[in-house]
Formats: C-alpha cells, structure tokens, sequence
C-alpha cells in the first residue's frame, strides 16, 4: 500500500458528496441557441479517513450528475493516489452507459468520452489532496509550474440586452461590430486580458468578418479568435478564412467533423483549432493524418482530468500541434484547476479561455481572494493543492438556487425556441 511519506496516513476516500449549483447566467447567444438565466455545475467533495478534503467541479446537467453519484458509490476506500483505480472503476460501473445527455454543452461537444468526464472531477479531488497531504500546489504534482502566472482571453459573446422579460443586465446588448468593441472594451479595461476570442456562429459570417475587423482595429495588438462552433459549411469556411487573413491568430471549429476541418485546412492561411471534432485521445490519429486541426483545445472537464490533459499536451508536442485551453461557464475550482493545468503545460502557447467575466463577482463556491486577475492573467496558487477553500455557506446558496431554478439540464436550443423563434433549427452549417 502506498503511504504518506509525511505521516504514514493512507489517504483512503471514505465518502464523497456531490452538489448540484446554480448561478445567474446573461443571455449569451452561440450557434445552437441562447444561454438560459442559469448555469448548472456540480461541486464534487472527496473526503478521506485521514480527514482530507479535495474539491473538484464539473457539469450540472441531470444525466450527469446520476453519473456522478454511480461512480461515487464504487470508490470508497480506494487510495487517493491511485488515480488509475479510480478510473478502471469508472470505466467499468460506467460500461454500459451509451453516454446520451448530460453533456453540459447544449449539444455543441458530443463525442467526448462519458468515463472521462465523470473521471475529471475526482482525479481533480484526488490531485487536491495529495498536494494538501504533500503541502504542495496541484501544479507541483503536474510536473511544476513553468510560469508563475495564467493568461486568459477576453470571451466575447454576442448577447441581448438582458433574458425575455427581465430587466437589461450591467453588460447590455450586444449585436453589432460597435457594441462588441465596447464589451471589449470594458472586459479588457476590468480584467486587462491579452487575446480576444469572438463567439461567432450567431449573425450571417459576413456581419461576422465586420465585427472581427472592428475589433481588430480597435485592439491592434490583441491576437483575434472567432469560433462559430461548426455553424459554416467548409466552403463559407474557407471565404471566411481568406477573407480574414493576417487578421487572426486562429479560426476555431468552422466547420464540424475532422472531414470537413481537413478540406478547409487545406484551403486557408491561418491554423484551424478545435473543441469539437478532437475531443478524445482515439479521434487524434485522424485528425493528424489528415491534418485536419492545427491547434487543439484542451479541457480537463471533458478529456479525464489534469493528468490526462498532460498527456494530450504530449501528443500535441509529438506531433507539432499548437495548444490552447477551452472553457465552459464555470466557477472557482474550475478556474484554479485550469490555472495549475495551464501552468505546468510548457507548451500551452495561447491564452486560454474563461467565461469568468459573465458569473457575477459575488456567486461563487469558493472563499474570495485565491483567484484574481491582473493584466489578464492569474497568479497559480502556490498554497497545498489546488489553493481554494470551499465557502460552505456559498455552496448552501447556490444549491439552493438550483433547487429552486427548475433547470435541470443545459437546454439553449430550447431556451431560445420558448423565448423567440419556436421554429429555430441550429442544425449545421446554418451558413
Ligand atoms: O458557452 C457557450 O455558449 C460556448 O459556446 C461553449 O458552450 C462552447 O463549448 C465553448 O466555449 C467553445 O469554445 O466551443
Ligand atoms: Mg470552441
């Protein structure tokens, strides 16, 4: 049996507990539909017999969180370094789950392996308390930190002015070149971030060009990204692509499926990078045979956890594949994981993404102060583990918030059908 080297303690897990929350969301339009007033996450507590707690975060939808409460069952008394333990019981109470819904991404990212989203947020709980045990930071486990500081993009979103019926939220409308300069503006003038990354897939492509080229002359010096979450079809793609040469640094999922991705590649001058069409370590062979992705996006919620997000920064390595990090709405253990991740990767050469801006300030389950922003980028916590501390009466709030919203799964298309167009049908390439 592996030991603390500290105290002779085995960190067996004795119990572990599972918190769906909610917190207040704008209405932020993407290709599939429109965010609803409430995000969902799940906050996972692993507690050891030697009296550890590690924290881990991930999706809120319903189906997985049955998930999540199945493989919680199976790991009692496992040692919280063995992570591949965890993962083989995972894999195997999971076995036959034919992974529908749950996937906390309305659709948009379905091919992403069920075992390793559930694994994500216990190998993160896992990580918290070996570094805890060890009285070192999670980046320390990941191989140690290479930089001592995060940088994260500005997430644009074109958005309304406030949700249907509700008064307009502090951010505005949001649905023309001129009003996402000022979103720009003001989250860049907050939070000081280096690179920008437009959401796109929402206005025809060429209302699109407009709002990017505006921004490009408004921030000059800010590397530019659009990411149409393969709402074009390869063709729109590639008059995309030419039309914005030397204007960004990459087009992210233009269009859907490794196929189509390889065509486009082939046609324009910038890297294509995705979230959508490599998602898996068994979708990458492909991908690089026909050279489909040039970049791909990383995200431990979806590809098994930290340790496993190393191994695809590996793989990006071997075979000259630029890395970057996606993000989903989140909250405060999410970002501290990401910071640790991104900072023990050497090879993460972008800024990666957050959709931090758009939580309000005061929703969140974490006590204030681990996490801040400055000029765009946030320190990696140097405290034992992930260096965030649960705020016990946050975490009562925001459950309760989520008993009480009534959504149960992340549902845009939904969302925007009820409130706006019952006719909406985001089936791509919607241009
Ligand atoms: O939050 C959103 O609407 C995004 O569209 C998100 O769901 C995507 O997964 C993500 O940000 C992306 O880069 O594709
Ligand atoms: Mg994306």
């Amino acid at each position: 049996m592996v030991r603390d080297p500290l105290n002779d303690v085995p960190h067996r897990i004795k119990d572990i507990r599972v918190t769906p929350v909610a917190f207040r969301d704008p209405p932020l339009l993407n290709t599939v539909g429109v965010h609803e007033p409430f995000a969902l996450r799940a906050v996972v507590e692993v507690v050891t017999e030697s009296g550890l707690l590690g924290l881990g975060e991930t999706y809120g939808d319903l189906a997985h969180l049955e998930r999540l409460r199945l493989a919680a069952r199976e790991l009692n008394g496992v040692d919280v370094w063995h992570v591949q333990e965890i993962a083989r019981r995972i894999a195997v109470v999971l076995a036959a789950d034919t992974g529908k819904g749950g996937h906390g991404m309305s659709g948009m990212v379905t091919g992403s392996r069920t075992a390793d989203r559930v694994l994500s947020p216990f190998e993160v709980a896992c990580l918290d308390i070996q570094g805890k045990a060890l009285g070192r930071p999670v980046s320390d486990l990941l191989g140690g930190a290479v930089r001592d500081r995060v940088d994260y993009s500005a997430y644009l979103f074109y958005k309304w002015a406030g949700h249907p019926g509700a008064e307009p939220d502090e951010w505005g409308a949001a649905l023309d070149p001129d009003q996402l300069v000022a979103q720009a503006r003001r989250m860049i003038d907050t939070y000081g971030f280096p690179a920008i990354k437009l959401k796109g897939g929402v206005l025809p492509p060429e209302e699109e060009i407009e709002a990017i080229k505006a921004l490009r002359r408004a921030f000059p010096e800010h590397p530019l990204r659009i990411d149409p979450n393969a709402a074009w079809s390869v063709a729109t793609s590639i008059r995309v692509g030419k039309e914005l040469d030397g204007v960004i640094e990459y087009l992210e999922d233009p269009t859907a499926e490794i196929g189509g991705m390889a065509r486009a590649a082939r046609e324009v001058p910038m890297p294509l990078a995705t979230n959508m069409c490599v998602v898996a370590f068994d979708q990458v062979k492909s991908a690089v045979t026909e050279d489909a992705v040039q970049v791909i996006l990383s995200d431990h919620h979806f590809w098994g956890g930290l340790g496993r997000s190393r191994t695809l920064a590996g793989v990006c390595e071997t075979f000259g594949l630029g890395l970057s990090m996606h993000s989903n709405s989140h909250l405060g253990i999410s970002l501290a994981a990401m910071t640790h991740l991104a900072a023990a990767t050497p090879n993460l050469n972008y800024a990666c993404d957050t959709h931090w801006p758009w939580k309000s300030p005061d929703e969140d389950v974490i006590v204030p102060g681990a996490l801040t922003f400055r000029n765009g980028s946030v320190a990696v916590p140097t405290a034992p583990g992930l260096g965030v501390e649960l705020d016990r009466d946050a975490l009562a709030r925001l459950h309760e918030q989520y008993l009480a919203c009534g959504i149960r799964q992340r549902d845009d298309t939904g969302y925007y059908r009820r409130t706006t167009d019952p006719g909406f049908d985001p089936t791509p390439p919607r241009w």
